[in-house]
């Protein structure tokens, strides 16, 4: 599965500008000659070192634009508080992901973000977010019965594609997410849009190379599968409960639900893949916690649901919404430290002024920043190879610091929450913290805890080694790779033999009854 730098990046780009505005700019632009505004920073003493500098704020130039590179407690403060500083704007310029002009359609640019946002939270409040719960559970259920029943696999592949499935299930129509072929042709797409993403197409994004073509021919196959669907259903006349309908119902114009989906899907599928994948590649190497976490879903069936429904997924639906929230310490618990160590995650943007000052140096309106991403603390233990990029967990510059998770390569969700005091300022910012925490929190928490309970109940699932047959203790082995490009991970998974036999009344919902027969 690739993917790059900047999960939000390409949401953020969709979310601002219709396909239309997108793609005729970038043609305009690679026949005409664009004269490029420039910020340039004066070295003096307030303006930060250019590379390398010293550990919490250093400056390179990304063609004409001032880069701003961040770390440190009081920068992490600043960095996700300053009233300028705009995620969206960041994303444009430094991620690359789509073609993107800056300046164009940015007066509407805002309206139209806070009402997908609001959007966006409509869809998570309890009563939609309830009636998600079966259908999230019946992808899950056909996505990992199409496992079959023993076999080894990469779970950055499938419990990725699987991921992918139930986020269209949540931010798009029935009729698409029905539609296995269409999803697997919008993840297709998707990943394109990811794997085209090159320092070419970073610094020169008006430039018509190959990569940047297909990824508009990607970007327009998207829009046109989001149109396609907004517009059967306005002519059918027919009113369906998922989340299209919500959107249309709304009246909002037809660019604000294309992005809603567009950006969205990108956004939640990208990170909640991501996630899910280190979820499991985690608990395959700790049997011990994936042990808590199956109990957990247990004890929470045998209060919540019928044992005599006739599958584990229509079981699991029974368990209600508020539930899952307050009563899965543990599934909450391996999420955080899942987010501590796998953040999918970059955080960028770009400061649309005031001029500010951190740690006396000035942050000049205009400037991109970045939070740094890279490591200054020890490499984690058996990984001494440099070709490694062990240290780039996003966040990892408080995330790894050993000062506030003592062991911190260690996966370890029993840890205890740290709390954010004055002199140690947000010391976690897995859903992102302050003016941008995540506004799918509530979504995708519910999403994975749903599929991973599925799996962890239907399949025995260890890690293996690349040959596919040495069971492999320690999970920090998976950490070799950066979370970015997770391939390393690979798991087996094992029917519940004990149970197989007696299996025979439930043929249909093979295999994720026969344990609780
Ligand atoms: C495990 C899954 C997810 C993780 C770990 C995650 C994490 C984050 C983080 C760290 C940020 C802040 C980024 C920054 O400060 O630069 C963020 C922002 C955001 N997330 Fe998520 N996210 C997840 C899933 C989702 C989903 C499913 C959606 C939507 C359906 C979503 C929508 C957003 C949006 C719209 C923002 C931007 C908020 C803003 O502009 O203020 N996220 N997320």
């Amino acid at each position: 599965m690739p993917y790059t730098i900047g999960l939000h990046s390409a949401a953020a780009a969709f979310l601002s500008a219709g396909f239309a505005t997108q793609f005729s700019v970038a043609i305009v632009i690679c026949l005409v000659i664009v004269l490029v505004t420039a910020y340039h920073v004066e070295d003096g003493d307030e303006a930060p070192q250019s590379l390398p500098g010293p550990p919490f704020l250093s400056i390179f130039q990304l063609m004409n634009n001032t880069v701003i590179v961040l770390s440190g407690a009081s920068a992490r403060r600043a960095f996700f508080n300053a009233k300028g500083f705009d995620l969206t704007e960041g994303f444009k310029i430094l991620s690359g992901a789509i073609p993107m002009v800056r300046g164009v359609t940015s007066g509407l640019q805002t309206k139209r973000i806070s009402v997908i946002h609001k959007r966006l939270a409509a869809v998570q409040k309890n009563v939609p977010l309830s009636d998600l719960i079966p259908a999230i559970l019946e992808d899950s259920r056909r996505v990992l019965e199409s496992y079959g029943t023993s076999g080894t696999f990469d779970p950055f592949e499938k419990i990725y594609e699987l991921m992918f499935q139930t986020t269209v299930r949540c931010l798009s129509s029935a009729e698409i997410a029905d539609d296995a072929a269409l999803v697997a042709r919008l993840k297709t797409l998707y990943d394109r849009l990811d794997a085209g993403t090159t320092p070419a197409t970073v610094l020169f994004p008006w430039l018509p190379t190959p990569a940047m073509i297909k990824k508009l021919w990607a970007t327009k196959e998207i829009y046109d599968i989001v149109v396609r669907a907004i517009e059967a259903r306005e002519q059918s006349g027919i009113s369906k409960n998922d989340t299209l309908q919500m959107l249309v119902d709304s009246g909002d114009e037809k660019l604000v639900i294309v992005g809603f989906i567009m950006g969205l899907l990108i956004a939640g599928a990208r990170a909640t893949g991501t996630t899910a994948s280190w979820m499991i590649t985690f608990l395959g190497g700790h049997a011990d916690f994936r042990q808590k976490a199956k109990t957990e879903v247990e004890s929470l069936l045998g209060i919540y649901s019928d044992a005599t429904t006739p599958s584990l997924s229509s079981r699991l639906a029974e368990i209600p919404l508020e539930v899952w929230e307050s009563q899965a310490p543990v599934l909450d618990a391996i999420i955080r430290e899942t987010l501590r160590l796998g953040q999918p995650h970059a955080a960028m943007r770009r400061n649309l002024g005031p001029e500010v000052y951190i740690n006396d140096k000035l942050i000049p309106s205009g400037a991109y920043i970045i939070y740094r991403t890279f490591s200054t603390f020890p490499e984690p233990p058996q990984l001494g190879n440099k070709d490694n990029q062990y240290a780039s967990t996003a966040f990892s510059d408080v995330h790894l610091d050993p000062t506030i998770y003592p062991d911190p390569w260690r996966f370890d969700p029993s840890r205890k929450e740290v709390e954010s005091t004055a002199n140690l300022p947000l010391p976690y910012v897995g859903w992102g913290v302050g003016k941008t925490t995540c506004l799918g929190t509530r979504l995708a928490k519910v999403e994975l805890k749903l599929t991973v309970a599925l799996f962890l109940l239907g399949f025995d699932h260890v890690l293996v080694d690349k040959n596919g047959n040495v069971p492999l203790a320690p999970p920090e082995t998976k950490l070799e790779r950066h979370p970015s490009m997770p391939t390393a991970g690979r798991i087996v998974l094992r029917q519940v033999h004990a149970h197989i036999s007696r299996a025979v009344n439930y043929a249909d919902h093979l295999p994720f009854s026969l344990f609780l027969v």
